[in-house]
């Protein structure tokens, strides 16, 4: 090689995405904003609690008593994840088997967050949720969650707190369910909550996290905040 050959890694090494983080409550609006936003920008779209249900009904599956930690850590190594990530419309497979639907079932729903306390769970998804970031074909990403801004990626360039009261999150999320009643829907979302506060902190901001509290926004309204936030904070850090 010549001294005026660029070095393989540097001419292959890939672009580096530009991810933008967004945590939030359950019916905050975190999956269809984020996906509306991805849609506009041209980006990627990572909704990762999609991976956490998956690997739920993976544990149901297998007949696994999910408020048994071992039992559910053993089970990781055999969970064959994959999911897409046009927001568009993305498919998320266990092995072969498609789970697109079954994972937004009530019975997954209520067992999710068991899982999710486990470390090792936790552990084992936030490094796939980054090397699937890192991987995707766009120049940029929209990851969403619990704890994308403080742990899986709180080096993100843009971090967002995506909140609404819990009444307008209730009322959300129970024009959706039209198989349960409303009370049922508002404290199963409220019990979800409370057990995945004990892991993560996710009801208020970290430092330097860009709060949007969507309670009194429409819908369009708060694509337009996050997307407001978006172009501040890159046309900020490109002056750092
Ligand atoms: N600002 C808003 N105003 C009214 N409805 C909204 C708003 N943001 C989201 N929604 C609706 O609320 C419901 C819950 O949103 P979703 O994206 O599933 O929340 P999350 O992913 O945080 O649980 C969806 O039906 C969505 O269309
Ligand atoms: N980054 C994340 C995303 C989800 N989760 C867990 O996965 C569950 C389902 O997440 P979700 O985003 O589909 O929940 P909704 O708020 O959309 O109902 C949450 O209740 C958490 O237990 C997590 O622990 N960390």
């Amino acid at each position: 090689m010549t001294f005026s050959e660029p070095s393989p890694a540097a001419s292959e090494s890939p672009q580096v995405p530009l991810i933008v983080a967004i945590d939030g409550p359950a019916g905050s609006g975190k999956s269809s904003v984020s996906k509306a936003v991805a849609r506009r920008l041209g980006y990627g779209f990572l909704d990762t609690g999609a991976a956490y249900r998956a690997f739920a009904w993976f544990a149901l599956e297998r007949g696994v008593d999910t408020s048994e930690a071992e039992a559910v850590t053993a089970t990781l190594p055999y969970f064959d994840y994959t999911i897409g990530t046009d927001p568009d419309g993305y498919a998320v497979l266990v092995g072969d088997t498609d789970v697109t639907e079954a994972i937004r079932d009530p019975r997954i729903s209520a067992t999710v967050s068991a899982v999710a306390r486990v470390p090792e769970v936790r552990a084992f998804l936030t490094a796939l949720f980054r090397s699937i970031a890192r991987e995707q074909p766009l120049p940029g990403i929209v990851v969403e969650g619990r704890d994308i801004t403080t742990v899986v990626e709180p080096e993100a360039e843009v971090r967002i707190l995506l909140t609404a009261s819990e009444e307008a999150r209730m009322a959300r999320r129970s024009l959706e369910i039209s198989t349960q009643s409303a009370e049922t829907v508002a404290e199963q979302l409220r019990s979800r909550d409370a057990a995945d506060s004990k892991v993560v902190e996710f009801m208020s901001a970290a430092d330097g996290v860009t709060t949007v509290d969507s309670t009194h926004l429409d819908f369009e309204q708060t694509i337009d905040a996050v997307i407001d936030v978006i172009t501040t904070r890159t046309a900020r850090n490109s002056h750092d």
